[in-house]
């Protein structure tokens, strides 16, 4: 595999590769307004982010490396939490950035610089994902470089005009969901080109150098956003 590569597309390997994951978890929740960031709400009884933690550590993923990038200011906050549920799952800290960008890219700087491989970026809020996802998501990535999981838009959609509204063809459109798995090389290189003003997701940032392929995401893979969120996510989880 090449290391790094000035054509617009390039090849890789088919074979299993080692997984990385970067959990982004240094938001504050702003949308959600509670009294301390989304990722520490409790779900069942534990927090947000150690529901997804464990869907990272689970031994049908096989992730080689984890590492949770956390709000700078709440470093203390995540250790006693790991102290309170006795988590032994090995994963890094890393302080995040002002922007999501920047909170992924601070997660791609602790990867040692020599490691290969396939890195998985996933939204510390959405603690849902199934095994089966991710894995389809890595395998995607290994085979074309660049996969991310997407759904199907279920509802009417319309776009904005100057005056008044007009419809979209949902049937070409899909919803974006993490984890959003990339060759490693390919998404240190993403992270070099400057941060984008309309950035929402790791797929926007690459897709200049490279395609991305979308695999079926899951419709109970939701991101906890607003306080809505909480309640059909715990019925999910019970219903697992
Ligand atoms: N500076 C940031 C902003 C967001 N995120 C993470 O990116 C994911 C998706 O972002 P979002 O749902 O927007 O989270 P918040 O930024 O926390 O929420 P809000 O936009 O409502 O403030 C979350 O896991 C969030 O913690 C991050 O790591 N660093
Ligand atoms: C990456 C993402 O989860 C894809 O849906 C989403 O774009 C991140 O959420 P944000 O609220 O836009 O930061």
């Amino acid at each position: 595999m090449p290391e790094s590569t000035h054509s617009a597309t390039q090849s890789f390997s088919h074979s299993t590769q080692p997984r990385f994951a970067i959990i982004v978890a240094g938001g504050t929740g702003t949308r959600m307004g509670a009294d301390r960031p989304k990722q520490f709400l409790e779900l069942l009884g534990e927090p947000v982010l150690l529901h997804t933690l464990r869907r990272f550590a689970d031994p049908a993923v096989e992730v080689q490396q984890c590492v949770v990038v956390l709000p700078a200011d709440q470093f203390e906050t995540w250790q006693q939490l790991c102290a309170d549920f006795a988590v032994t799952i090995p994963h890094a800290v890393v302080a995040g950035g002002e922007s999501r960008w920047a909170s992924v890219r601070n997660g791609l700087a602790f990867l040692a610089s020599e490691q290969a491989g396939i890195v998985a970026v996933h939204d510390g809020v959405r603690p849902l994902v199934s095994a089966e996802v991710i894995n389809t998501t890595y395998t995607a990535a290994a085979e074309h470089g660049a996969a991310i999981a997407a759904v199907p838009v279920k509802d009417s959609v319309r776009g904005l005009a100057q005056q008044g509204s007009y419809a979209l063809d949902r049937s070409r459109l899909r919803l974006v969901q993490t984890p959003q798995c990339f060759e490693l090389t390919l998404l240190r290189r993403a992270y070099q080109l400057p941060e984008l003003p309309t950035f929402t997701d790791d797929a926007s940032v690459v897709e200049d150098l490279h395609p991305i392929r979308m695999v079926p995401g899951d419709y109970r893979n939701l991101k906890i956003t607003t306080p809505e969120d909480l309640i059909v996510a715990e019925a999910l989880l019970r219903a697992r």
